[in-house]
């Protein structure tokens, strides 16, 4: 499985980059340009520029043809090296979208019609449709699974070879079309119509064909189109002027001026950082529903995460049997064996398992035939009423005590010391009751996951507080909580606590993210932020949230946050960049050329360039490589560590905007030296 995950990781291959010099001449379409407003003025000028240079005569303007032909040149590489950006952003996805589509081959389906079974291709299936599929055999459509258990291959979306359980009921009973069936037979109900599977949505995703721009890049577009208008007005105003004190400004100079001073490099980069970030994030395993769902990731302020699974390990086991109100040992293990034969949550097989690991003998015979009650996170417990009319319940202790004074009995004295033993140990306690009685306690331990706390202090130096959400009680909340090193907590949580938390934080006008994988996280996991579900979960889970984890690891939230922290960091980061670089070339182009028309004021040459022609291609040269040159920290992102958003902030601006300031003098100082070897 490792491999296979190389594999994905290793995508940048020579076909990817042969294909991106492909497509940024075919992304050279004025069609495909205009939605580059910064880039398509570019592409203007290029073409006004090679018109001057072949038909100088039609414009009355000077033959200066090595000169222009070196312009157009610069000018059209400048075009070329921003679509190469973005077409290489694009390449890794669009090749996994291949890969992803070859799994998406026409396979037959037995769909079930009135009790029988049909032979159907599988793209006829219709949202509701019933299909039974067998072993080896492909599943059809994406849906959930209404009766019986299999192990599913599901490395054709997740890269994971080893298969997973899928059963009815429960939270583990969505499948997805594609994957295939390596045990046992299940009946599945379609849940989706045609075109709107699963893998559709993510090739499209990969591929970027759904791709929109989210708010923050329209915003950042808008101000780049801005300073492009201003610079555009500039220019043209300036020809006019420079004419008015005797100074002829050729149209050549002009655009050179306008592309040096417009934000060319950020204009060229912008996409491929967006579709970086993404693919960041897919490579990750993690699908995201839109760019937008990435980029609130990265401003995040408050981050609700479960006990169980995301920070413990989550198989909370049965570890210890405590009796208590005179009850003996052999009675709390009978009884919670009986009350645990029909639960098949990890933690009811792990009464049974620790029954069998100690040799205690037990006997549930007296549970056959009884009315199981199982296990829901409203009621956080689980039980089975008998035949003879007796209650059996395992539980929370305070939902079992209520319980049992719903019930007429009494609460052992001794109860509240041992239960307090088990909870500020980190431990989970089931109380154990029978009709008015209170046996004993269960002990469920479970362990914080290694590294946890060091990954909390990195979200808090990030500015992100964390809450962590449990249905435990708060002893054993309150000693997780410190030893995992969250800020907060919320014990004896119910489902519907989940959305009220994160509606407050929203109402202090916060941004949450969360994960859940339960039909009951759903709600909250749409009211989130940012919602993070499992691909292991049910499918309203997926269809609320706005990411998918397909390894199911909820604590991946805290690496999909700083993925979208350093996406807008990148792009905050070469905006200031590329803008400081504006400043510093105008200084460089701007004497050049009022030296050209007047050579007299050589004061104004303080770079002491070659001249005044050197210095112009010098500034345009340097504009046009500096983008292949960023495309590596583009894609990468810049580095990344977790401090608050104002630190992060004024470092970036002394970083980017001083090295964005002093860079074009050197580079275009360096350029001018060799242009001017031979001109
Ligand atoms: N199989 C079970 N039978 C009876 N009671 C259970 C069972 N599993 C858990 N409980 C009790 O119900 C409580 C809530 O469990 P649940 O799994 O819903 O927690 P949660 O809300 O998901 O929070 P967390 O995941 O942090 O524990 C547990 O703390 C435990 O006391
Ligand atoms: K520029
Ligand atoms: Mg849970």
């Amino acid at each position: 499985m490792k491999q296979q995950r190389q594999q994905r990781k290793k995508l940048l291959t020579g076909d990817i980059v042969k294909q991106a010099a492909i497509d940024s001449v075919m992304k050279l379409s004025p069609a495909a340009m205009i939605k580059n407003p910064v880039m398509f003025i570019v592409e203007i000028g290029t073409v006004v520029v090679l018109l001057l240079t072949l038909f100088p005569s039609w414009f009355d303007a000077e033959e200066r043809f090595g000169f222009n032909l070196t312009v157009f040149l610069i000018l059209l590489i400048t075009v070329l090296f921003a679509n190469f950006a973005e077409a290489l952003a694009e390449g890794r996805g669009k090749a996994q979208a291949d890969s992803l589509k070859k799994t998406k081959r026409e396979v037959v389906a037995s769909k079930l019609v009135n009790g029988e079974v049909v032979v159907v291709q599988a793209s006829t299936l219709r949202k509701g449709d019933s299909v039974i599929v067998e072993q080896g055999e492909m599943i059809p459509g994406d849906g959930e699974v209404i009766e019986g258990l299999a192990s599913v291959d599901e490395s054709a979306i997740t890269g994971e070879s080893a298969p997973v359980i899928k059963e009815a009921g429960g939270d583990f009973s969505s499948v997805t079309g594609g994957t295939r069936v390596v045990s046992d037979r299940i009946v599945i109900r379609i849940t989706n119509d045609p075109g709107e599977s699963f893998i559709d949505r993510m090739i499209s995703l990969v591929e970027g064909a759904k791709r929109q721009k989210t708010p923050n890049e329209i915003a950042l577009n808008t101000l780049l189109i801005s300073l492009t208008l201003i610079f555009l007005i500039v220019v043209v105003t300036l020809a006019p002027i420079a004419k008015y004190v005797g100074v002829d400004l050729e149209i050549p100079v002009l655009i050179a001026l306008l592309v040096c001073l417009i934000p060319t490099t950020i204009g060229g980069l912008l996409s491929a950082i967006g579709i970086a970030g993404m693919d960041r994030v897919t490579q990750f395993n993690v699908l995201a529903m839109s760019g937008k769902a990435v980029e609130a990731a990265g401003d995040i302020n408050t981050m609700i995460l479960d006990k169980t699974g995301t920070i413990t390990f989550g198989n909370r086991m049965a570890s210890e049997f405590v009796p208590v109100g005179g009850a003996s040992l052999a009675e709390v293990a009978a009884w919670s064996a009986i009350s645990s034969v029909q639960d098949e949550t990890p933690e009811g097989r792990s009464v049974l398992e620790l029954l069998k690991k100690q040799g205690t003998a037990y006997d549930t015979a007296l549970a056959e035939g009884g009315t199981f009650i199982e296990f829901k996170a409203e009621t956080r417990m689980s039980g089975v009423d008998l035949t003879n009319g007796r209650l059996v319940r395992k539980g929370a202790v305070d939902a079992v005590k209520q319980w049992i004074v719903a019930q007429g009995g009494q609460v052992p004295s001794e109860l509240d010391a041992e239960t307090e033993r088990i909870a500020s140990a980190g431990g989970t306690p089931l109380a154990v009751a029978v009709d008015t009685r209170i046996y004993g306690l269960i002990y469920l331990k479970d362990t914080v996951k290694p590294g946890m706390k060091e990954r909390f202090e990195q979200l808090r130096r990030m500015g992100i507080r964390t809450i962590m959400c449990t249905g435990d009680n708060p002893l054993t909340a309150a000693t997780i909580a410190k030893e995992a090193g969250v800020d907060d907590f919320i014990a004896e949580s119910k489902p519907e606590d989940k959305i009220a938390v994160i509606k407050r934080e929203q109402a202090q006008g916060k941004l949450v993210a969360m994960t859940g994988d339960g039909t009951n996280d759903a709600p909250a996991l749409a009211q989130a932020d940012v919602g993070l579900a499992m691909n292991s979960g049910t499918v309203a889970a997926k269809e609320a949230a706005n990411m998918v984890d397909l390894d199911s690891d909820p604590s991946k939230i805290i690496e999909v946050v700083a993925i979208g922290k350093q996406l807008l960091m990148t792009r905050g980061a070469l905006t200031t960049f590329s803008i400081a670089n504006d400043v510093a070339k105008y200084f460089a182009i701007i004497p050049a050329i009022f030296l050209l028309a007047i050579p007299e004021m050589s004061v104004l040459n303080v770079m002491q360039l070659g001249s005044p022609f050197s210095a112009i291609l010098s500034a345009l040269l340097f504009n046009a490589i500096i983008i292949p040159l960023l495309i590596p920290l583009a894609m990468k992102g810049v580095a990344y560590k977790p401090m608050s958003s104002a630190k992060l902030l004024s470092r970036n601006l002394v970083v980017y905007g001083l090295g964005g300031v002093i860079a074009p003098f050197i580079g275009i100082k360096l350029i001018d030296m060799i242009v001017h070897l031979w001109i």
